[in-house]
């Protein structure tokens, strides 16, 4: 446990933190935008900062699924306000979606989208390329910073020939060595619906069987092909057995309101019905229940948010044309460190799941040790409140968890090694005294 460092650091953090598994009380030592130290003695200091025992100091999060939009949909978000959302939901780190306007689906796109984003947001960001109808883009798209392919949306499979379209994607996507991200959801099952079109029929609409068919059809091109492959937001619990069974080494996540949102529940809350309407659907009460239950077992590898923004008055439209989508980086971290705080899972089962994991996936050096980036956040677990979508920094001020009790509050973020954001403020802030000043006991 003590690492002895013989230079000084510029900031020691004294806390209670979470380091390689479970909380202890350490020194955080901080050099530049580096942990220089982590151990029980402190070092020498130009800035000592104590914290009081209610603050946990965690790894900075990482959500692998966002939507920070820009461009021409920069109403509904842009990378400044993505950044903000996840800063102070105390994410540090995110894979951006391609499904922007214009999709990022030529390399001139990407190399823009890149550019502007390091303009825009100092956090670490992993773009995704969409899944392009000529497939030999992909070999320039992985050399230009494409992380994977995806998420593969089941309308551009359609629009590019089904299934045949599917197969030379996992084929080429194999050849060249890029990951492909799965929205596992098939279009020609969703397609032969033919019965009433509301937002209480959205979950029948899409199916669970359009979920099943998808993932049967990856389990069988990843045999085939080898691909490594990755299904976002699955939402049954029969999907991860036959994943499982498959013995193939495909990943997955699993969003905070597909476990804890059933499509009743929510219709029965919501302000407005499309606050519900995402994709895949929220599915029935037996089949959320169950899928929490494999999360606080542990079964769940990832959490994502699918954090979806989009306007409110997008929301008021009719079923066929409101756009489906839940914001998700201001309330993930609250809602799943509660399910910690009140005995339901223990604290290394929501870390590996919103932040050892998905940063591994990320390929990404965030944790509380020696020589990983310093991106920290920080939590109060004596904060109990009700969760207030008007205050959220996202431009989507609106969410079916609005009301939800939780008892943890991100309060303060800290990104390459400095102060990014304390107490729904953001600075810039390398003198880390204004922390402890501000976080009373
Ligand atoms: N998850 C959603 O409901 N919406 C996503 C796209 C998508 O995954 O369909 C969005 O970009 O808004
Ligand atoms: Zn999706």
């Amino acid at each position: 446990m003590l690492i002895m460092s013989t230079s000084r650091v510029n900031t020691l953090i004294r806390a209670r933190a979470y380091v390689r598994g479970s909380v202890k009380e350490v020194y955080i030592g901080i050099t530049g935008s580096e942990i220089a130290y982590v151990g029980n003695e402190p070092v020498e200091t130009e800035n000592r900062v104590e914290l009081p025992s209610q603050y946990i100091v965690l790894p900075g999060l990482v959500d692998i699924h966002v939507h920070f939009r820009d461009f021409d949909l920069s109403y509904k978000e842009d990378a400044v306000s993505g950044s903000q959302a996840a800063l102070a939901g105390g994410y540090v780190a995110v894979g951006d979606m391609p499904n922007t306007k214009p999709p990022i689906k030529t390399v001139e796109l990407l190399r823009r989208k890149i550019e502007e984003f390091n303009r825009k947001t100092g956090m670490h960001i992993r773009h995704y390329f969409g899944a392009p109808q000529e497939l030999s883009v992909l070999k320039e798209a992985l050399d230009n910073g494409a992380y994977a392919i995806g998420e593969v949306l089941p309308e551009e499979v359609a629009e590019y020939g089904g299934d045949q379209y599917l197969e030379a994607l996992f084929k080429e996507a194999a050849r060249v060595g890029i990951p492909i991200i799965m929205h596992c959801e098939d279009s020609l099952i969703i397609n032969q619906y033919s019965g009433p079109r509301d937002f209480e029929h959205h979950n029948v609409i899409r199916n669970p069987r359009a979920e099943l068919a998808c993932i049967h059809n990856v389990i069988r091109l990843v045999y085939r092909y080898g691909t490594k492959t990755h299904i976002t937001h699955l939402t049954l619990p029969q999907s991860i057995g036959i994943i499982k069974s498959s013995g193939l080494d495909i990943t997955f996540d699993v969003t905070p309101h597909h476990m804890l949102l059933s499509q009743e529940e929510c219709l029965a809350r919501a302000e407005k019905p499309a606050y519900c309407k995402v994709n895949p659907p929220l599915r029935d009460e037996p089949t959320r229940r169950e899928l929490l239950a494999m999360f606080v077992r542990g079964e769940i590898p990832i959490v994502a948010s699918d954090h979806a923004p989009h306007a409110d008055w997008e929301k008021d439209k009719p079923y066929d044309e409101a756009p489906p989508g839940i914001v998700g980086l201001e309330t993930t971290a609250p809602l799943l460190l509660t399910l910690w705080r009140r005995g339901f899972t223990d604290l290394g089962t929501v870390m590996r799941a919103i932040q050892e994991r998905p940063a591994k996936f990320l390929g990404l050096n965030i944790g509380i040790r020696q020589g990983s980036c310093a991106d920290l956040a920080i939590i109060n677990t004596k904060a109990r409140h009700r969760i207030e979508p008007e205050k959220f920094r996202s431009r989507a001020k609106f969410s079916p968890f609005k009301g939800f009790e939780v008892d943890i509050a991100v309060v303060a973020t800290i990104l390459h090694g400095k102060l990014t954001y304390l107490n729904e403020e953001y600075m810039n802030n390398t003198v880390m005294k204004t922390l402890e000043n501000a976080l009373p006991h």
